[in-house]
């Protein structure tokens, strides 16, 4: 199946990749279809042939996310049939944290915000493989060898200048959906942007590709042999971002009914940061629901049961973007442009922007 689609999107041409990674295995977004189909690749025998990781699921690990049991059920299905292809069922969207992949290595990952993070900030090469395409990929060890995977189709089509100052994840999100808005396809090269922490980086990787199809920049200073994407670049368009572009996307914001932070999953520095402040500050008054890797979530146990205390809920292996646990609020504040993108779509809950710092106060109103 993967070379029938190579001769369809890559004239026939294939690539061999070291690590695949999968999106679409939340029974939530794939439903009895989905899972059927992986079902049916599982009881054929399939086996991935590379390390190969998969996005959150419906539910979290310590079920937190309470689901009704159908849901319970065609996840179950689902984890059993990547367990027997060999999937390492560490659902996470930040595989990137622990898959230290190097530069201008081939992967074959289907998770927009994580293909953008490797490509810009690692110059790892990956295009969006759509799920069940990474899925084949993985196991036959290749995928069509489109455009991304060719230094010819990473040459930076877009100049784009960001006069900000650093940009905390907020902004970073901001920045990231006007340039995949106003660009919309291409390869954007991005002069005077500064990410304040690893968090922006995430949240500018998940809104770049989230508001286009775009899953790779080049930034200058940060994206490695940035030096040699300027020379290869054939600028068509040329866009500034100003501060008053970013005031003007983060509207007035509305009182939630939660807050939450982590799409793509917070970082461990994040989570410590919300810790100590509702330590010194006590309960907030709406719950904060925080969405991390398995990884970050294993090694602080202690904390994520000291912070329930505080009406904090830290979960990971899910998110609230592809559980329909989100479907019982009616407002989120996040300040995660991926997330206000998606959930009003998928589950029809309001969701407000609010930087970080006025999500909490927002938790604490
Ligand atoms: C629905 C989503 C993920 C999933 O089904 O695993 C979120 C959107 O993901 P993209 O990779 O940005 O399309």
């Amino acid at each position: 199946m993967v070379l029938r689609i190579a001769d369809a999107v890559s004239g026939g041409e294939v690539v061999p990749v070291e690590t695949a990674h999968i999106s679409g295995v939340s029974y939530f977004t794939i439903g009895e279809y989905g899972v059927e189909f992986l079902e049916f690749l599982a009881s054929s025998g399939a086996k991935v042939s590379i390390l190969t990781t998969s996005n959150p699921a419906a539910i979290d690990l310590s079920g937190l996310l309470q689901v009704d049991e159908k849901v319970v059920e065609g996840q179950s299905r689902i984890s059993k049939a990547l367990r027997s292809m060999g999937v390492s069922i560490f659902y996470t969207c930040a595989p990137y944290e622990f898959i230290l992949t190097r530069p201008r290595t081939y992967h074959a990952w289907a998770e927009s915000n994580a293909i953008t993070y490797i490509n810009t900030f690692r110059d790892s090469w990956s295009d969006k493989n759509p799920g069940p395409l990474a899925l084949l990929g993985a196991i036959a060890g290749f995928v069509p060898k489109t455009a991304l995977y060719t230094l010819d189709g990473r040459r930076p089509t877009a100049a784009v200048e960001v006069n900000i100052g650093p940009l905390g994840p907020l902004e970073a999100g901001v920045v990231g959906a006007l340039i995949g808005e106003r660009i919309g396809s291409g390869v954007p090269y991005i002069k005077g942007a500064v990410f304040a922490d690893e968090e922006s980086r995430r949240e500018f990787a998940a809104a770049l590709s989230t508001y286009s199809a775009m899953v790779f920049a080049v930034v200058e200073g940060a994206t490695p042999n940035w030096r040699q994407y300027l020379e290869l670049a054939d600028f068509r368009d040329k866009i500034q971002i100003s501060a008053e572009d970013i005031a003007s996307y983060v509207r007035d914001v509305e009182t939630p009914d939660v807050v939450y932070i982590g799409c793509p999953f917070a970082d461990l520095e994040t989570v410590l940061q919300i810790v100590a402040e509702v330590r010194g500050r006590g309960p907030t008054k709406r719950p904060v629901y925080i969405s991390t890797s398995p990884g970050v979530y294993k090694q602080i146990q202690r904390l994520v049961e000291e912070v329930s205390g505080y009406n904090v809920k830290i979960f990971s292996g899910a998110c609230l973007v592809v559980s329909p646990y989100t479907r019982r609020f009616r407002v989120i504040a996040t300040d995660s442009l991926k997330a206000m993108f998606y959930i009003p779509k998928l589950h029809g809950v309001r969701v407000v922007p609010c930087r970080r710092e006025e999500c909490l106060e927002l938790a604490y109103a």
